[in-house]
């Protein structure tokens, strides 16, 4: 569906499986009352303490198909074999309508489609873990997914970790606190100018 890509500023924060970008995006709804979280669409089932509607919009596959068909996803993806994840149009308009700024928390190929559909009103950033063996130890530690799952985010890791120079900014994530202040003064700026 087309929709008006002028209509506001979207920050987009992408990454492999494990390397803390939900964790940064967290830090960042709690400090910066400009940003508002675009909430994702998906067909898998709620995992742990997910809430539909606060965390994504579960729709199951035939529920996101539907959305694909009435062409109401900006972007969208199978992101593993099987699950889809998606950007609502509706969630863009919704957001930009109260005036404030989208940030987003997708895998690195929706980062860069989102990228490219909206222009130069995103931010792009790639949250880079300080290692290989880190983001898997931060996978495994996290305690989410099972051992088939781990080892397909690690093999999309590997591909994913090379296209960190597409990006508008590259965000080591080594220590948290520091990493969330930098992607604080990062968005800010960009906010503000
Ligand atoms: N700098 C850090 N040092 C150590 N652990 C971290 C750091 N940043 C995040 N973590 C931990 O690593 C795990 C993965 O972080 P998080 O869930 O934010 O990753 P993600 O990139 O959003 O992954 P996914 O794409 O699967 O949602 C979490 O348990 C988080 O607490
Ligand atoms: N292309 C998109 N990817 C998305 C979107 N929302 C989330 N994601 C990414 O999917 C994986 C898996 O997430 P999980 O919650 O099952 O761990 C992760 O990399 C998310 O960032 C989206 O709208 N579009």
């Amino acid at each position: 569906m087309a929709f008006d890509s002028s209509g506001g500023k979207c920050v987009i924060f992408s990454a492999p499986s494990g390397a803390g970008k939900t964790t940064i995006v967290q830090y960042l709804l709690g400090k910066v009352p400009e940003l508002a979280f675009s909430i994702s669409a998906c067909s898998r089932d709620p995992r742990g303490e997910e809430v539909d509607g606060q965390h994504y919009y579960f729709l199951g596959v035939e529920g996101f198909k539907k959305k694909i068909e009435e062409g109401a996803l900006a972007e969208w993806e199978e992101v593993y074999t099987d699950t889809f994840y998606g950007t609502l149009t509706s969630e863009l308009e919704r957001i930009w309508a109260a005036g404030k700024t989208v940030i987003f928390d997708v895998d690195v190929v929706g980062g860069l489609n989102l990228k490219k559909i909206i222009g130069k009103n995103a931010l792009a950033i790639f949250v880079q873990p300080p290692s290989f063996e880190a983001l898997e130890n931060r996978l495994r530690h996290r305690s989410t997914e099972s051992e088939e799952k781990i080892a397909m985010r690690l093999a999309k890791a590997h591909i994913e970790l090379d296209r960190a120079p597409e990006f508008d900014f590259i965000l080591l994530n080594d220590e948290l606190n520091r990493a969330c202040k930098e992607a604080e003064a990062v968005v800010r700026k960009f906010i503000s100018e």
